[in-house]
C-alpha cells in the first residue's frame, strides 16, 4: 500500500518558480504564497544556505515554499514541500520525504508519466510544458490547452499546476481549463515591471487561503 503525501490546496494559485533567495523574499513580500526555489546544477554545499534561508522566509510569511530537486536539504530544513521531475524520481528517497511530512509535487508531460505520478499519490501534479518556453530545454513538444484540459479532467480532485510559457496574456485561457495553479518563471522574472506583473497574475489566479484546510 502506498500512503499519500500530505495534502496541499487544490488551488495553489500563482506559483512563481525562481532561482534565488532574493526573488523569494521580494515575491513573498509582494503577496505570493506559493513559490518554488529552483537552483539548477549546484552541489548541495553550494545551495544549502540558500535553501535554509528560503525555508525560513517561507515560514515567516506562512507560504507554501517548495524546493526543486534538493530533497535531502528540503527534509533537513523542513520545507513545506519538494518538487521532483521524472528523472529525479529515479534517485530520490520518496519514503524519506513522506516520513518527514513534506508535500510532494511531480512533473508530468504525458499519459504514461501521469500514470506513474498518480501511483505515487503526490500532493500535486504539474502538467507541462503547455506552451513553448525559453526557460528550460524540453525534449517533448508543448502539450497545449486541449491536452491540458484532458489531463485536468482525468485528475479530478487532485491539486494541479500548469507550467511552461504561461504569460499574462495566456494565463486566463490556461486557468479556464480548470487547473488549480499557474507556475511561471519569465512572466515575472523577465517582466519590465515584475511588481505589476505579479499583482496582475495574483489577481488572475486567486489561490485558496494558505493552510486553510491543510495539515500544518
Ligand atoms: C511546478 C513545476 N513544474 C515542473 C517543474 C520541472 O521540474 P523538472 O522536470 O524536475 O525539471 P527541473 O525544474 O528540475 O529542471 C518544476 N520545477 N516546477
Ligand atoms: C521549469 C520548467 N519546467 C517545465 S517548463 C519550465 C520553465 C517555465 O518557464 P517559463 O514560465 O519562463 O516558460
Ligand atoms: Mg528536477
Amino acid at each position: 500500500m502506498i500512503y499519500p503525501f500530505p495534502a496541499t490546496a487544490k488551488k495553489l494559485g500563482l506559483y512563481p518558480v525562481v532561482d534565488s533567495v532574493e526573488w523569494i523574499a521580494r515575491l513573498l513580500d509582494a503577496g505570493v504564497r506559493t513559490i518554488q526555489l529552483r537552483i539548477k546544477d549546484q552541489t548541495e554545499a553550494a545551495v544549502e544556505n540558500s535553501i535554509a534561508e528560503a525555508v525560513a522566509l517561507g515560514k515567516r510569511y506562512q507560504a507554501r515554499l517548495f524546493i526543486n530537486d534538493y530533497w535531502r536539504l528540503a527534509i533537513k530544513y523542513n520545507a513545506y514541500g519538494v518538487h521532483l521531475g521524472q528523472e529525479d524520481l529515479d534517485v530520490a528517497d520518496l519514503d524519506a520525504i513522506r516520513h518527514a511530512g513534506l508535500r510532494l509535487g511531480l512533473s508530468t508531460h504525458d499519459d504514461a508519466e501521469l500514470d506513474r505520478a498518480l501511483a505515487l499519490r503526490p500532493s500535486y501534479i504539474a502538467l507541462g510544458h503547455i506552451f513553448p518556453t525559453q526557460t528550460k530545454q524540453m525534449p517533448s513538444d508543448p502539450q497545449g490547452l486541449i491536452e491540458l484540459k484532458r489531463h485536468i479532467t482525468r485528475l479530478g480532485d487532485i491539486s494541479t499546476v500548469a507550467i511552461g510559457g504561461i504569460s499574462i496574456a495566456r494565463a486566463p485561457e490556461v486557468l479556464a481549463c480548470g487547473v488549480g495553479s499557474i507556475a511561471v518563471v519569465s512572466a515575472i522574472t523577465q517582466a519590465a515591471d515584475w511588481r505589476q506583473a505579479t499583482q496582475t497574475l495574483l489577481a488572475l489566479a486567486e489561490p485558496e487561503p494558505q493552510f486553510g484546510t491543510e495539515p500544518a
